[in-house]
């Protein structure tokens, strides 16, 4: 596992921007060295941000996007559709603009999907994704989870990334695996979650986290607090770890 990476942005824009151009340049360097590349999306602010300034990119059209695998790492439990969603507002962001292969976008189940599509039941979702991820390692490299090429992540100012919130349910899972979360601190209250070491299948883990909301708890992750207090420090890639912050989120850092 890799020790985390950080790079300071002077302020939200410039880090959704750079975080951008870093994904656009890792897609395009994947699809070079092994024909398939893949993401996993976070929602959140900056998460959508940066998914708008690839969209803007000059250099977006680098990447093959009919060949890349676009994933979640979490989502809100709510009817297709609903602008609460992550998928959603990903979509509006960024992914309607892209020719992307639906067969290669794998969003998780919502909640008004049919019952065997994992609708009704986020524990029955989180087994629809956990199949959907076996089957994509197949394709991708990689046993019950893919090896990731990119997995987005941001957090909270109580140290949650994904739903998987401070000694919570979901972050004592410590199976690779996709969990249901009920009452999540952070409205909605239901969602599906990769667990954390899910999560560290990827190859390269990147948490865009900017505000000065966010600084406490980089902190405490950056210098070794317990993943089950802080999930952030147990976010990490097998080959990198980046933290892309801006100043304010930043400021804690000694
Ligand atoms: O569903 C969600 O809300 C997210 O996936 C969540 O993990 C988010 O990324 C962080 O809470 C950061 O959100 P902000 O960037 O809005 O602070």
């Amino acid at each position: 596992m890799s020790s985390p990476e950080v790079v300071v942005h002077p302020d939200t824009d410039t880090t959704a921007s750079d975080a951008a151009d870093r994904l656009i340049t890792a897609l395009a360097a994947a699809q070079a060295a092994r024909g398939a590349a893949s993401v996993v999306l976070t929602g959140g602010g900056v998460g959508i941000a940066m998914l708008r300034e690839v969209a803007s990119s000059p250099r977006r059209d680098t990447v093959d996007w009919g060949a890349v695998e676009v994933f979640w790492g979490d989502e809100r439990f709510v009817p297709a559709g609903d602008a609460e969603r992550n998928d959603a507002q990903a979509r509006e962001a960024l992914l309607d603009a892209l020719p992307l292969d639906p067969a290669r976008v794998h969003p998780m189940p919502p909640s008004d999907a049919p019952e065997e599509a994992g609708g009704g039941d986020p524990d029955l979702a989180a087994d629809v994704y956990a199949k959907t991820l076996s089957s994509a390692a197949a394709r991708l490299g990689g046993d019950a989870i893919p090896a990731f090429d990119v997995l987005l992540a941001g957090c909270g100012p109580e140290g949650h990334v994904l739903s998987v919130f401070p000694d919570s349910p979901a972050v004592h899972a410590t199976a690779a695996g996709v969990v249901a979360v009920r009452d999540c601190p952070k409205p909605p209250p239901t969602r599906v979650s990769l667990t954390l070491a899910a999560a560290r299948h990827a190859r390269e883990v990147w948490l865009v986290a900017t505000g000065e909301g966010k600084a406490e708890v980089i902190a405490r992750a950056h210098a070794g607090a317990a993943e089950t207090d802080v999930p952030i420090a147990g976010l990490r890639g097998t080959e990198r770890t980046l933290w892309l912050l801006d100043e304010a989120a930043a400021g804690d850092l000694t």
